[in-house]
């Protein structure tokens, strides 16, 4: 134990989320008809008084006569409250109970409602430091003891004064009577806690900032219930990702920063250092030299479905999981390809366009049904399948090709080579993956291959097609409808101009990069991929990563897990397990998978073990990265 050093926690907003006193309104008001009235001005008079622009014992007084309190509200008053107690307090539960010795509560709030919920917490009642309530022969709460300093401006300062501590005092706290105390030379170090509210004007003053009880506790060096705070996680979300993706690690106590453009590899590369989590979409390239420059970066998410924008043997070779949303916009992209056969089959971009300038240009030449005409898919996967079902049940007789064998749904028939499908399809639709090879997938000999009169699709990838060679069989007749969601050159963000060859043609649908761009599609995607990384971040498991070996762990239940990543070569897995038993380590559980770049080892050991241990598994050769989670 520590003897030495004094930690002296502020109640309100601190130990506990809220403000008892606005709690307390909430409850002696309850029937009042000017209830939120008068709530709020109990608000302004706390904000005012925890901000330092009014004096306490003017704004206490104020405080109490406006709630109309009664001792028979403080019952139901301590039961919110210890519903309330800060997550990050509650979790360092074994933490009080440890120093108890050395935890002081120091609050200008009413012992009445403190001791009964932070002395569940093992703070000795000896050690709070509080108001205490004056009430009248009913019951009602008409005062305040005044001979407690506490009530008074400056309270806490005489209050340590009088304590005369011996030894470092650490002050934690949200308002500004709490930094007064270091201010007053009576503390060696004070901590803004911003976990519930933050102040400006306290946070400007303070020399520390604790987002969270964790990170006071590792600032300090004191044992914490978990291995790394999580304030120190911090996100770079780009390209307009949902906002319910930053509501979800905001509320897992990452610091997010959002951008709504693209980054080019400088600009990332500059942006990255010290991001612990970076979410892109299609356009932003995570390449070899972003991830060299990355000294943090835990986890890469693509918040769509394509991955050829990331290296992803690079990241996995640095231990960085990359994650995507393989199936969230799948059925978006089906209805939008859909809609354009439907559309091109019948020429509307022109027929429109004709009536847009005036022109009534009645007439069946060029318009078709779609039923019974020959769709030939490129590419059977998720998407091409899903699109295969919905063809199927307008009629449409489904070809499709792949490079691997799939699963034929309905009476899709397969083609065994993508020349077929080309001289059978009317209709040609691609929807490969942008794996690097089939970069100039669609070129003049495929164009060649087709039937006249075809129409054809891309919401893949726009490196897949060679454009010159599209426009060239547009402007030839031969294709006598396209629809293009996808470019070789996509602009970064909604301000730039796009450019393209295929701008102006007659039937030809262009469309910004929309397929996935649905509200449904944007908030799964926005659900899925964060859910993954914080699940690999705080178990370790990789379920459904693209570039790690997917192992789904049990629960981690009173255990350290050690999570080592390393070179796929031969004698890793001995070595860790020589290291654990060199240490006489307790081994739980232990899990491995492999993949052609890397190595993953997941042990579970009893809690007890020493701690050298840590530093010798890191030492181990061919290491890439090596944590500890509990
Ligand atoms: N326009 C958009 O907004 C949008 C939205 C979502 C996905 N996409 C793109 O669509 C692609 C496909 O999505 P998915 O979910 O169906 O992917 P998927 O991985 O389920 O399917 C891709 C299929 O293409 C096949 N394939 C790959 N190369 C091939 C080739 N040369 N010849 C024949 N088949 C080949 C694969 O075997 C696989 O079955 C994504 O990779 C992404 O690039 C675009
Ligand atoms: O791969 C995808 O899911 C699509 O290309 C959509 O990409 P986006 O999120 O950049 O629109």
């Amino acid at each position: 134990m520590i003897k030495d050093k004094f930690f002296i926690i502020d109640f309100d907003s601190t130990f506990t989320q809220v403000e008892a006193l606005d709690e307390l309104g909430e409850i002696s008001l309850k029937d009042d008809e000017n209830k939120e009235q008068i709530l709020a001005e109990i608000k302004n008079l706390t904000n005012s008084a925890m901000d330092g622009r009014s004096s306490f014992t003017e704004g206490l007084t104020q405080r109490l006569i406006l709630l109309k309190a009664n001792k028979k509200h403080l019952n139901p008053l301590i039961a919110t409250l210890k519903t309330k107690v800060s997550d990050s307090i509650r979790r360092n539960k074994d933490f009080f109970t440890a120093f108890a010795d050395q935890i002081l509560i120091v609050s200008s709030g009413f012992k009445e409602f403190i001791t009964p919920i932070v002395t569940e917490y093992g703070i000795k009642e000896e050690n709070i430091y509080a108001n205490t309530f004056r009430y009248d022969e009913n019951g009602n709460i008409i005062g305040f003891d005044q001979e407690n300093v506490l009530c008074h401006d400056k309270g806490k300062i005489k209050l340590l004064e009088n304590l005369a501590l011996q030894g470092d005092v650490y002050v934690l706290g949200d308002g500004y009577t709490d930094y007064e105390i270091k201010e007053a030379g009576l503390a060696n170090k004070f901590y803004a806690f911003t976990e519930n509210v933050v102040r400006d004007a306290v946070v400007a003053k303070a020399e520390h900032i604790a987002p969270s009880f964790d990170e006071f506790l590792y600032q300090n060096k004191l044992p914490m219930a978990i291995s790394y705070p999580k304030n120190r996680i911090s996100v770079l979300l780009l390209e307009n990702i949902h906002p319910e993706a930053v509501r979800l690690f905001k509320q897992e106590g990452y610091q997010v920063e959002i951008m709504n453009t693209a980054l080019n590899e400088e600009q990332l590369c500059e942006k990255v250092k010290n991001v612990s989590i970076l979410g892109i979409r299609s356009k932003t390239h995570v390449t070899q030299k972003v991830i060299e420059s990355a000294n943090k970066l835990m986890a890469v998410g693509a918040f769509c479905i394509g991955t050829n924008q990331i290296d992803l043997k690079a990241c996995a070779k640095a231990g960085i999981a990359a994650f995507n949303a393989p199936y969230s916009n799948t059925r978006s992209v089906v209805e939008l390809a859909i809609g354009e056969i439907i559309m091109l089959s019948r020429n509307i971009p022109t027929k429109s366009e004709k009536m847009h300038q005036g022109k009534w240009d009645k007439s069946a030449h060029n318009s078709f049904e779609v039923r019974g005409k020959k769709l030939g898919i490129v590419g059977y996967g998720n998407i091409g399948s899903q699109l295969s079902v919905l063809a199927e049940a307008m009629g449409m007789e489904v070809y499709y090709y792949d490079i691997v064998e799939k699963l034929q749904l309905g009476n899709a028939k397969k083609c065994t080579s993508l020349k077929q499908l080309l001289s059978i399809a009317d209709i040609i639709t691609l929807h490969v993956d942008g794996r690097a090879s089939n970069k100039d997938f669609f070129g003049p000999a495929e164009f060649e291959a087709m039937k006249d009169g075809v129409i054809f699709l891309n919401l893949s990838r726009g490196h897949l097609v060679d454009i010159a060679s599209l426009v060239k069989n547009i402007k030839s007749g031969k294709i006598i409808g396209a629809a293009v969601d996808v470019f070789p050159h996509e602009p970064a963000n909604n301000a730039e101009e796009f450019v393209s060859e295929l701008r102006g043609l007659a039937n030809v649908i262009l469309t910004p990069h929309i397929g996935g761009s649905t509200s449904e599609a944007q908030a799964n995607i926005a659900n899925f991929v964060p859910n993954r990384i914080m699940e690999y971040i705080n178990t370790g498991n990789t379920y459904q990563s693209v570039n790690f070996p997917n192992i789904q762990l049990p629960e981690l239940k009173n255990a350290h897990r050690l999570i080592h990543v390393h070179d796929n070569v031969p004698g890793v897995l001995a070595n860790i397990n020589n290291v654990l038993a060199n240490h006489h380590v307790n081994i739980l559980g232990q899990y491995l998978k492999t993949n052609e770049n890397i190595g993953y080892v997941i042990t579970d050991i009893d809690k007890a073990y020493d701690k050298n241990l840590i530093g010798d598994l890191r030492n181990i050769q061919n290491t890439i990265k090596f944590r500890v989670l509990y």
